[in-house]
């Protein structure tokens, strides 16, 4: 080539890359080897999952990985739940080996014993590295148990405990925004509550967690950044099969000219999910500013904020500043926290609210039920302001046990990846029958393998749960649960179940949510009833499962809600209760 002919500017960039063309050449040929060794490895050689009975392979470029990501892939896993002794081999992109794993035993080596060799995903790790920053759903190994050291003590009940006002004060709102929807009719009103499920649920992450505002629930719609957040879920389920390639790329260049790379890239769904990235990153800076400005003032300061210092960010800048040098986390990583908690607390507790929600439409006796016991626990044992302590709160035991059912039949998170960063055997709560005929007593997965943690299968398992798994009956709460699921052990945080997982990656969320979702429901249920629009919904398999209205992309629940009158209710000719006491 004449490089005389070529811009000055343009030759010198050039000349570094030809100087090193030997250099990047072998680099290339170094990468491509390692792919093909790995590609090799895991495809070729034969290995020991292959004697793992799992279904035929989906296609060669995608293998089952695309049922399972499919939102309608619900028949795919209950295939899974019910076909397999708790473990099956899936087939992973162009013929990778996945294991799917609901067998409680091996779960617990996956989830807790050998938690460091069973990792989150590479590509989940650098996606949301990308998306959040260095947070918790970021970061692996001891970097992460550095985090979750000084985090955990932060979700503590005794914090909790003094977040009830902020929640009172939000699900208060609530109750007046549906109010003014639904006074003016005296027949009930379509509302989509899928929609205010999720505003209540951002506004709680705000106000609890990050001590300030995002929505005061006022407003027909969303603000533009309580939109931009509500929309993330979504469009992330549009990239699901992008993200995988993620470990793949090489970081070239400096971050701001990838940053510039992606604004160019040709698919609208990953621009997008930058955007939101962005908008969510300049948000969590001016919370992140604006509170440790308020604590470097002062204690009267603080309590003017937002949440007057009882939120979580605030609780985790006082710890860190408080902290040991060793153990203090650095600017970066307390920013990423909020966006990660913003992401993490609102989709799963909102739609879990909006499956409940439509759960007590379908089912007016359990609804009834459940009303007649908020509404004499809100007569006998509130304060003066009508408040339930924590305490009596949490305890309510047939709201407990909607909760519970709820959470485990339709837990909103399907499931999750993991894979091993060496060889491991794992043993199983049974043996069983190999391709070759042969007992297989334990699972020898080689290193680099998928593992798919079947949370839902989990929590539907027939020999954990018995014949009637199925079924949503919150009444299997209240009587001592049987041996089968006792004996099991499943190693979840909550209640036997998968659906905050277990182990140094549990939710660490879990009884911020539950608190949420039981205010949330006192104060709809001791004014308002539910029943369905008549519109049908279909609940959608996603990172976390969403509802829309059947022949609609958009997420969305409508529901008929109606001013609840006591007088008109066969709970009250019973119990006697009056419109003065019934809340509000
Ligand atoms: C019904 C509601 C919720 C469900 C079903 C849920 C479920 C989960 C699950 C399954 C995980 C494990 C993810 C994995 O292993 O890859 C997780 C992690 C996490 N959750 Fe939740 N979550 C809920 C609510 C919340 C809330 C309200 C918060 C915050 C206040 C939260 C914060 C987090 C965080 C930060 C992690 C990452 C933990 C870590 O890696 O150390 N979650 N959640």
């Amino acid at each position: 080539m004449d490089t005389k002919k070529i811009h000055p500017v343009a030759v010198n960039f050039a000349a570094p890359f030809r100087m090193s063309g030997s250099i990047t050449q072998a680099a290339v040929i170094c990468t491509i080897s390692w792919i093909l060794w790995k590609y090799f490895r895991q495809v070729v050689i034969k290995s020991p999952l292959d004697n793992i009975p799992g279904p035929p392979t989906g296609s060669f470029l995608y293998g089952n990985l695309r049922q399972i990501l499919n939102k309608d892939g619900w028949d795919f896993v209950q295939h899974l739940t019910d076909t397999y002794p708790e473990v099956a081999r899936l087939s992973g992109p162009l013929g990778h080996r996945m294991l799917y794993v609901f067998d409680p035993t091996a779960l617990h080596t996956i989830v807790v014993k050998e938690q460091y060799v069973f990792e989150e995903a590479k590509w989940f790790i650098k996606f949301n590295r990308l998306r959040f920053g260095p947070g918790l759903l970021a970061t692996v190994g001891d970097h992460h148990r550095r985090q979750r050291k000084m985090l955990n003590p932060v979700f503590s009940i005794n914090h909790m405990r003094h977040m009830i006002p902020i929640f009172d004060d939000i699900g208060n709102k609530l109750q007046k925004a549906i109010e003014d929807r639904v006074s003016a009719s005296t027949e009930p009103v379509e509302l989509d509550m899928l929609a205010w499920m999720s505003r209540t649920a951002l506004e709680l992450i705000g106000q609890a967690g990050l001590g300030y505002s995002f929505d005061p629930l006022v407003a027909d719609s969303m603000d533009e950044f309580a939109g931009a957040v509500k929309s993330f879920g979504p469009t992330l389920v549009s990239i699901n099969h992008l993200r995988r390639l993620l470990p793949y790329l090489p970081d070239i260049g400096t971050p701001a000219f990838r940053e510039k790379l992606v604004d160019l890239f040709p698919n609208e769904s990953v621009r997008r999910t930058k955007a939101l990235s962005d908008i969510m990153y300049r948000r969590s800076v001016e919370i992140y500013r604006e509170k440790v400005r308020a604590l470097e003032l002062g204690d009267e300061a603080v309590t003017k904020q937002v949440g007057e210092g009882k939120d979580i960010m605030s609780i985790l800048l006082r710890a860190n500043m408080a902290a040991a040098d060793e153990d203090k986390l650095p600017q970066n990583e307390l920013i990423a926290q909020i966006s990660t908690f913003i992401f993490a607390a609102m989709d799963t507790t909102s739609n879990a609210l909006a499956m409940t929600l439509l759960l007590l439409g379908d089912h007016p006796a359990v609804q009834e039920k459940l009303r007649k016991e908020i509404l004499e626990a809100c007569d006998g044992d509130s304060d003066e302001s009508g408040r339930l302590d924590y305490d009596r709160l949490v305890n309510l035991p047939y709201l407990d046990a909607v909760c519970r059912e709820t959470l485990r039949l339709h837990s909103p998170v399907t499931h999750v990846f993991r894979e091993t960063v060496k060889d491991a055997v794992v043993p199983l709560s049974q043996p069983i029958r190999g391709v070759d005929g042969q007992m297989v007593h334990e699972l020898v997965i080689p290193k680099d393998t998928t593992i798919v943690i079947g949370i839902l299968s989990a929590n539907r398992n027939k020999a954990v749960w018995g014949e009637d798994a199925m079924e949503w009956k919150p009444e299997r709460w209240l009587a001592p649960l049987p041996e089968s699921v006792t004996d099991a052990k499943v190693p979840g945080v909550y209640s036997n179940l998968m659906t905050f997982m277990g182990g140094g990656r549990a939710c660490i969320g879990f009884k911020f949510s539950q608190l949420e979702m039981k205010i949330v429901i006192c104060v709809l249920l001791s004014k308002f009833t539910l029943a369905p629009s008549g519109k049908k919904i279909t609940w959608n398999l996603s990172n976390v499962r969403f509802p829309t209205v059947v022949g609609s992309t958009k997420a969305s629940m409508p529901m008929k809600i109606g001013r609840y009158r006591p007088s008109e209710s066969p709970v009250n000719k019973q119990s006697g209760l009056t419109a003065a006491n019934v809340g509000g």
